[in-house]
């Protein structure tokens, strides 16, 4: 952490409620009105045993731990009024959205690829409607919360969410979910080309691959993106403040 450094985005309006985040490589001074939680694609697919992760290869041991935390992260934000927007990542059950042969997405998605393999797979991954697209249960949301969906890693692309945080007057994002080097570095890299504050709470992501593209993602946030913080931090600023 960089000593004493704090950044405060600007703009926040008097009479908001702000609290100091530890964070690296500084500490942020956050309205509350202006933050909301984005818990990236906490489905079967990415969390459970038997999701796509897991049968493409993946080794999704760290998942539970990570929906352990989010819990903790979504109790502290629901009290403390924070929004909490959740993504789920797919396609339709037709795989239109998924975008055939003319989009790298057909060659690169290893969810389009596992199926091609595996044709008794057909049909069940990251399908809306399927097991897969769920939220895993230990997640569910709650009233007021807000559900969108997504086709690409990047939650800013083709979707509602730059709207819904605009007409909230959302300026900082806080991430939370999976997986750290594909949906959640994607879209904290757009968020920061759109001018939001992303902060990612390292501990409640997990990643898909290798230790080290959890620790690249982290570094490539902390040092050119944005910020990063943990779950304990996030409840001891959040947690400070009157239940709205
Ligand atoms: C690998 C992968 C990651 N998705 C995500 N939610 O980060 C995929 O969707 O294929």
């Amino acid at each position: 952490m960089d000593g004493d450094a704090l950044i405060e985005p600007a703009g926040a309006a008097n009479g908001a409620r702000v609290v100091t985040l530890r964070a690296r490589p500084e500490s942020l001074r956050l309205a509350a009105e202006q933050t909301a939680i984005l818990v990236v694609d906490m489905q079967n697919a990415y969390a459970s045993p038997g999701g796509y992760l897991d049968l493409a290869g993946f080794d999704i041991a760290g998942a539970k731990g990570a929906i352990d935390k989010i819990a903790e992260v979504l109790t502290v934000a629901r009290a403390a009024g924070l929004p909490v927007i959740y993504f789920q990542n797919g396609w339709d059950a037709d795989y239109v959205e998924a975008g055939g042969p003319g989009s790298p997405n057909h060659f690169k998605s290893n969810a389009l690829k596992t199926m091609r393999k595996r044709p008794e797979l057909a049909g069940t991954l990251l399908a809306r409607g399927g097991w897969d697209y769920e939220l895993v249960e230990a997640l569910a949301p709650q009233p007021g919360d807000i559900r969108l969906h997504k086709t690409r890693y990047s939650g800013f692309f083709n979707s509602q969410l730059d709207s819904v945080l605009r007409a909230r007057g959302i300026r900082n994002i806080v991430f939370v979910g999976i997986a750290t080097n594909v949906c959640v570095e994607s879209t904290l890299r757009d968020a920061f080309h759109l001018e939001y504050f992303g902060v990612m709470l390292e501990d409640a992501t997990h990643q898909a691959g290798p230790d080290f593209v959890q620790q690249a993602a982290v570094y490539n946030i902390e040092k050119f993106f944005g910020w990063v913080s943990s779950v304990a931090d996030f409840t001891a600023a959040f947690s400070q403040l009157p239940e709205s």
